[in-house]
């Protein structure tokens, strides 16, 4: 569960990008945000990973309480969450196997539990067979994948996924898709930044429209609803 209530965002340059948030997210729910460009929808991803802090309001996450939270409770909020980029941000020294073994061993899971969950993570996204390979040799859709895996190795709770088919062809960013709808299937929240309109006007979802910082549409299988 996500709750926001009164949520502000000012960052130190004095750009004003979250203007009073109210909203409720379930578990196991698959939400696309959209908006024009600035209008917020990272910096509204960020505050629930904690990569930010609100300037004021209350956010609730599980049971974590972002108010009050300790810096020390933070890496235990980021078991709950994983995160996609548009840009992948794999380690580009390590193997696909290293890069999602990695963020196993930072956690510290159980040595022997690390190389049958990579496999199992890494059979679901469909890449067992390029385990060895390193980031170059893969195309943006299979790096995509990895970072997906990556993402979820530790089965977070909620997955944020910005832009995620934002460097990727068509046709690629439906098979992208397709992986993120498995994943809510089995439960997981996702929550998509995206301005892909085709998905959105396909696969309908609930939309979360932000504009000027403001949540300016909440719809229920709504549609992308920009021209650009
Ligand atoms: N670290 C930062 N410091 C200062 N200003 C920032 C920072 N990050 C974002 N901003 C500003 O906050 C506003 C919202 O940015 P944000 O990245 O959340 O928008 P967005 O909706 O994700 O945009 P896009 O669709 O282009 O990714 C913008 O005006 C941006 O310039």
């Amino acid at each position: 569960m996500i709750e926001m209530q009164g949520v502000y965002k000012t960052y130190p340059n004095g750009v004003t990008a979250l203007n009073g948030i109210d909203t409720r997210i379930d578990q196991g729910e698959f939400v696309y945000i959209v908006g024009p460009s600035g209008a917020g929808k990272s910096t509204f991803t960020k505050l629930i990973f904690r990569e930010e802090k609100p300037s004021k309001g209350s956010i609730l996450i599980n049971d974590f309480d972002l108010s009050t939270m300790k810096q020390r409770q933070i890496p235990k909020l980021r078991r709950n969450v994983g995160v996609v980029y548009q840009d992948f941000r794999l380690l580009p020294r390590l193997t696909v196997y290293e890069n999602v073994a990695f963020a196993l061993e930072v956690i510290e899971e159980h040595p022997s539990n690390i190389r049958t969950r990579v496999m199992d993570v890494l059979d679901q996204v469909r890449l067992k067979n390029k385990a060895r390979f390193i980031p170059d040799e893969l195309s943006g859709g299979e790096q995509q994948r990895v970072s997906i895996a990556r993402a979820i190795a530790n089965r977070p709770r909620i997955l944020i996924a910005d832009e995620p088919t934002g460097n990727l062809d068509p046709e690629t960013s439906w098979e992208i898709m397709h992986i993120l709808e498995e994943i809510n299937a089995e439960g997981t929240t996702i929550l998509m930044a995206t301005h892909n309109r085709e998905i959105v006007n396909t696969v309908r979802r609930r939309v979360i429209a932000i504009e000027d910082g403001m949540i300016a549409r909440d719809e229920n299988r709504g549609d992308y609803g920009y021209e650009i």
